[in-house]
């Protein structure tokens, strides 16, 4: 196993190229098994979550090329000859239940492998199977499996609410909507980034799909898409995560192909902390306004609000910021456990419930940490930026998920970071 080392106190300079986004190459990916025709991805991430997905679309017997520079992703699925999603892919990756949507709609049948809770909370996949039961969909849960079977052969045009807002329900029924006979109205649906990403994608396959980014999406189902090309957008977890640096270590950052737009309430929070952010064509500068980081509190909502995957880095940033903040998490219940490991760096940071309270320190000190998931990883390498001494960040198999290149990203700017093997 890999550990990323970092020597903290090395103010930034330059610019960062950020990636096409894990989250919409995810639910992009599942797409293929909508058409017969090929879909190619550029701007997609070499990260190990789309490797997994790689393996998952293979296993159901699509044809997908490895990642091609320019981030090019190849798929075809003319082939599917299996309808089962096993357990043992989809419990690595909880976007595997993607699949089930569009195999559905395609072929009219599907079993799929629930995946279980998570480090971050239970993580039920409920909304998922109530969207596609108003699609038509007959399910039963049968040892581990959603066993999946569309009434007469093809899923129907229907109606549903979400009672919550849910990015991942969203999209398994827009995938499967698309295909249905007739027309499809969701409600409360997610607004996301992502799920623009999608329906902009399935439009160019030849969907027909209204309201993406509102919330409401109206679709009328088509009988049969076709292939695209389509570029995966811009990461807008991986923007923010890096917009957090300079912040933390001081210095000056560019991140390339950033926009405001994907970060607005992110940016709002950032700039009542003190840091100045600056838009031009390259993407977004960020750096200290003027003085030290101010203390201001956060409240995670879906889209757009703060986002749950920004929390962990900006209590990083909180952690040496003048002052006391309050961050809620409204989104998953369990989500602080980078708060006992900035803590050992020498944060105060007390957490009670879905509640977390921050009191700035003057610096924090290097530490052996570890983390139990991908954005509480990244906050340690973080806070690691400018506390003092050595920083050592193991399981970084979680960072890969979703951050590729992170050493010569972090390296190119000034920071002092390597990746290490561990003794075993
Ligand atoms: C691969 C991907 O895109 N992952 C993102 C996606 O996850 P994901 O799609 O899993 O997150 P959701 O938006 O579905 O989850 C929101 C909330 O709804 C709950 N819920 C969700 C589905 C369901 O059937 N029942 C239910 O109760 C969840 O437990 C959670 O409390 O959106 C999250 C919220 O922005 C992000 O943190 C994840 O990075
Ligand atoms: C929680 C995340 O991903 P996933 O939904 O794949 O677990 C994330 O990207 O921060």
């Amino acid at each position: 196993m890999d550990s990323i080392v970092v020597q903290g106190g090395q103010a930034l300079k330059g610019s960062i190229p950020i990636a096409g986004a894990k989250n919409a190459c995810l639910t992009l990916m599942p797409a293929t098994l909508l058409s017969e025709e090929p879909l190619t991805l550029t701007n997609a991430p070499r990260l190990s979550d789309i490797r997994t997905m790689t393996l998952l679309l293979q296993s159901l017997g699509a044809e997908v090329s490895s990642l091609a520079e320019g981030g090019v992703l190849a798929m075809s699925s003319h082939d599917i000859n299996n309808h089962t999603a096993d357990y043992d892919i989809v419990r690595k990756m909880r976007a595997s239940i993607l699949v089930l949507g569009p195999m559905l709609a395609r072929d009219g049948h599907a079993i799929v492998s629930l995946p279980g809770g998570c480090a971050i909370g239970a993580r039920p996949v409920d909304l998922h199977l109530k969207a596609l039961e108003a699609l038509g969909a007959e399910l039963d849960l049968r040892e581990g499996y959603v066993h999946a079977k569309a009434t007469g052969g093809r899923l129907k045009g229907g109606r549903y609410a979400f009672p919550i807002v849910s990015v991942g329900a969203t999209e398994n029924a827009l995938l499967a909507a698309v295909l249905a006979k007739g027309t499809s109205v969701l409600e409360n649906v997610a607004r996301e980034p992502e799920i623009v990403d999608l329906a902009q994608c399935l439009r160019a396959m030849g969907a027909h799909i209204e309201g993406e980014g509102t919330g409401t999406l109206t679709i009328e189902g088509v009988d049969r898409l076709h292939g695209a090309t389509h570029p995966v957008v811009t990461d807008r977890i991986e923007l923010g995560t890096y917009m957090l640096a300079p912040l933390i270590a001081g210095g000056e950052v560019t991140l390339q192909g950033g926009r405001r737009g994907l970060l607005e309430a992110f940016c709002e929070r950032i700039e009542a902390a003190g840091a100045e952010v600056t838009e031009s064509p390259a993407g977004l500068t960020v750096r200290r306004a003027n003085g030290p980081m101010r203390a201001v509190d956060v409240e995670t909502a879906p889209f757009p609000g703060f986002p749950t995957d920004l929390q962990a880095q900006m209590m990083a940033m909180l952690c040496t910021a003048e002052g006391t903040s309050v961050l809620d998490e409204k989104i998953f219940e369990n989500r602080f456990m980078h708060a006992p490991e900035l803590t050992r760096m020498g944060a105060k940071i007390d957490v009670h419930g879905g509640t977390a309270t921050v009191t700035g320190v003057d610096r924090l000190r290097g530490a052996p940490v570890m983390a139990t998931d991908l954005r509480a990883s990244v906050s340690l390498i973080l806070a690691g930026l400018a506390a003092e001494g050595e920083t050592k960040v193991s399981r970084v198999y979680h960072l890969d998920r979703g951050y590729e290149h992170v050493v010569r990203k972090l390296s190119g700017v000034g920071a002092k970071i390597e990746r290490v093997k561990d003794d075993v």
